[in-house]
């Protein structure tokens, strides 16, 4: 359905095209490697997060390099994540770190990443890193985190200005930046520099809750993951890919819901079942009025 201003709310009949489903001759290896630099000494939650709805989303494997304890409490969590270093297919960078505090260390193995030219989200702490991104790249901001983006550009605007004008500030940044950019809210925007301009709106309002956008960036990186080949040549899937991951998100938390309170981690428990109702049919509208 196409909204005014041109916008495109993303529903379950498009967004099932873009989940991979594994074939037969699929490994671990064939469907698609995330790397995740995630977490810190005081957000180490957001590793746990972001890892565990990956694996969720489906994928062939999670690549966990961040500090120590928070790599201890994501084995906890998910025994299935590796945190050797090696090849990956994708990136999933920032959620959990502070970029005025992070360590030089952290900052270069962040800037390291992104030399890579693979498909990345880049969240939260990793966002000043925007200018650093060579390859198809999602940024992921919250209105706060976009106002300090462009706190020092020509045209900047209070995280209450982006809020209330989120659609004008999505494509404004996507163009400034040069990459897609997925704006988070109550409804969440996504713009591309070449034009794409899609909404997400059935996200329930119970999704405003503490580590709620770190377990979205897990689903967009597996998503990431598992269309890298297509993403090689074909940088326009990186919106139709953004939106699939937050109406997942919102499909999720809906069936997490049923109607009351949810802790980030019930979205992520929630993500396969989300994710085969897609595949399926989609989830019953009926269910999308618990927000
Ligand atoms: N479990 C985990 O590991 C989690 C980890 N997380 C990670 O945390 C990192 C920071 O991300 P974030 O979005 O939370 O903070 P940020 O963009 O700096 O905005 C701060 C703004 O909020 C405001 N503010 C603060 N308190 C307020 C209050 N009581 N009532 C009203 N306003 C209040 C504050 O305003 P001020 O107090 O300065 O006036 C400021 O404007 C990020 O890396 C994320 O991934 C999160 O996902 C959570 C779970
Ligand atoms: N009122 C709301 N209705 C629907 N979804 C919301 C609402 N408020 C926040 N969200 C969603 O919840 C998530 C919050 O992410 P974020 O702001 O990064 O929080 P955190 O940093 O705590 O993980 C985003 O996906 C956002 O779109």
């Amino acid at each position: 359905m196409v909204n005014s201003g041109g916008w495109l709310e993303w529903e379950a009949e498009q967004a099932r095209d873009w989940i991979s489903r594994p074939q037969a001759g699929d490994d671990k290896y064939s469907r698609g490697v995330l790397g995740v630099r995630t977490g810190s000494k005081d957000y180490p939650g957001a590793a746990v997060l972001g890892a565990d709805a990956a694996v969720r989303t489906g994928l062939g494997m999670v690549r966990y390099l961040g500090p120590r304890r928070a790599a201890n409490l994501v084995l906890q969590r998910r025994p299935e994540v590796v945190t050797v270093p090696g090849r990956v297919q994708a990136w999933l960078l920032g959620s959990g770190i502070n970029a005025a505090t992070r360590t030089d260390a952290v900052s270069t193995a962040l800037a390291e990443a992104l030399a890579e030219g693979l498909p990345t989200v880049l969240d939260a702490g990793a966002l000043d890193l925007v200018a650093r991104a060579i390859g198809p790249t999602v940024i992921t901001p919250h209105a706060g985190e976009l106002a300090t983006m462009l706190a020092n550009e020509a045209k900047p605007g209070s995280a209450s200005q982006i809020a209330a004008n989120a659609g004008e500030w999505a494509i404004r940044a996507a163009r400034l930046f040069d990459v897609t950019v997925l704006l988070k809210g109550a409804v969440t925007h996504i713009a591309s520099p070449s034009g794409a301009r899609l909404t997400v709106s059935t996200g329930p309002a119970w999704l405003a809750t503490a580590g709620s956008g770190d377990v979205l960036g897990g689903i967009l990186g597996a998503l990431l993951a598992t269309h890298s080949d297509q993403l090689e040549t074909d940088a326009a899937a990186l919106a139709p890919l953004a939106a699939t991951a937050v109406l997942l998100h919102a499909d999720a938390a809906i069936l997490a819901s049923a109607g009351g309170p949810i802790a980030a981690l019930d979205i992520a428990d929630a993500v396969p079942l989300a994710v085969a109702a897609l595949l399926e049919h989609g989830i019953d509208p009926g269910q999308r009025t618990t927000g």
